[in-house]
């Protein structure tokens, strides 16, 4: 008997599914060390919203380390993550995502990079376990916000944004509200038929985000042209996707990315996603130094706290993107 072997395309970074077709576009890796980064980042931003970094400086020891604490937390008594739920959108939460009634395969717990803002929920998710689960976090979202801060300076210098760390200042800053997210998606017994929704498609709304997981896959990317590619591989790389709020300020010239997570295998998933945002007061509009006539501005300000109200009173699936729309003039709504 002969057997054929399906020859699978694959590049090192983007998995295709063997259903789908082939992806067109290969995720870009960017040395951050290199001379050449910011070029580099700045065209990921606009074609993909989406790049893998490597020579990020991150220690390995802190991702072996805070996998092992988080994995110690999730496999905790239901009734002793229940103490840190339900999420006030910090906490620990089961299966709820949001407060719009949607639902995930997963568990996960959000914490507020922000000390000031801190939830009691927050605080219980520590006396729920040790002090080293606490201070692995805690260097972590220090290396994450490194990270995201020297991405955005590169960006910056590369599309000569004024005033300088006009981006890198919004994370930087003490009021910042950004926070990580660790998601568990928990092993199936038996390898599902078809793919299931570990977290339904969206586009989240920060600046930017630093993501990395387990060597579980499960995550997929929208292609502009409305495909679906698997991303795998990046127990110790971490992605960057850009969100709707740094498309926003650089008028639509950053793309946000449509992603979602499929859990396809028996083997349990965990991922960590820090998201960059502003402080809550902070208004937001596309960056004048980008926008040299006023009829090309595409979207309209609003306060970060204003814009994450809305989000929150949305679907996951919602086009959250619509609410910054400015009308467009009449001549151009048919187009
Ligand atoms: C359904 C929702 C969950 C979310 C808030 C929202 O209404 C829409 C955006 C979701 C998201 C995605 C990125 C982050 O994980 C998150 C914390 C955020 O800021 O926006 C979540 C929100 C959440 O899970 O509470
Ligand atoms: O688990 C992942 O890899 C991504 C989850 C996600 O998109 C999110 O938490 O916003
Ligand atoms: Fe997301």
């Amino acid at each position: 008997m002969v057997v054929l072997l399906q020859p699978v395309t694959f590049n090192s970074d983007v998995y295709v599914n063997p259903k789908c077709k082939p992806s067109p576009v290969p995720v870009p890796v960017i040395d951050l060390t290199d001379a050449d980064a910011k070029t580099q980042i700045v065209k990921a931003c606009e074609e993909l919203g989406f790049f893998k970094v490597v020579n990020h400086g991150v220690r390995p020891d802190l991702l072996t380390q805070l996998e092992e604490e988080a994995n110690k937390f999730f496999a905790m008594p239901q009734y002793l993550k229940e103490k840190a739920g339900p999420p006030d959108p910090f906490g620990y939460g089961s299966k709820r995502i949001g407060p719009s009634g949607d639902m995930g395969w997963l568990e996960y717990i959000l914490l507020n990079a922000n000390h000031h803002l801190s939830s009691t929920k927050t605080t219980a998710v520590f006396q729920q376990t040790h002090a080293t689960f606490r201070e692995a976090v805690e260097e972590y979202m220090d290396e994450m916000k490194r990270m995201a801060c020297n991405v955005l300076e590169m960006v910056e210098e590369e599309l000569s944004i004024e005033p300088k760390e006009k981006l890198s200042k919004l994370v930087k800053v003490e009021e910042s509200d950004s926070c990580l997210r660790v998601n568990h998606y928990p092993e199936k017994e038996e390898t599902p038929a078809k793919e299931e929704i570990g977290f339904g498609e969206h586009t989240d709304p920060q600046l930017i985000s630093v993501l990395r997981s387990n060597d579980t896959e499960g995550l997929q990317i929208c292609l502009k042209d409305g495909s679906w590619v698997n991303c795998w591989r990046y127990s110790s790389v971490f992605f960057f996707k850009s969100e709707i709020y740094i498309q926003v300020m650089t008028n639509g010239r950053f793309k946000s990315v449509k992603h979602r997570v499929l859990t396809n295998t028996k083997r349990s998933r965990l991922s960590m996603i820090y998201f960059a945002g502003p402080p809550l007061t902070e208004k937001i509009a596309p960056m004048s130094c980008l926008v040299l006539k006023q009829e090309d501005r595409l979207y309209k300000e609003l306060t970060w706290s204003q814009y994450k109200s809305h989000c929150y009173k949305s679907k996951l699936g919602d086009y959250r993107l619509g609410v910054f729309e400015e009308q467009l003039p009449f001549y151009m709504s048919n187009v």
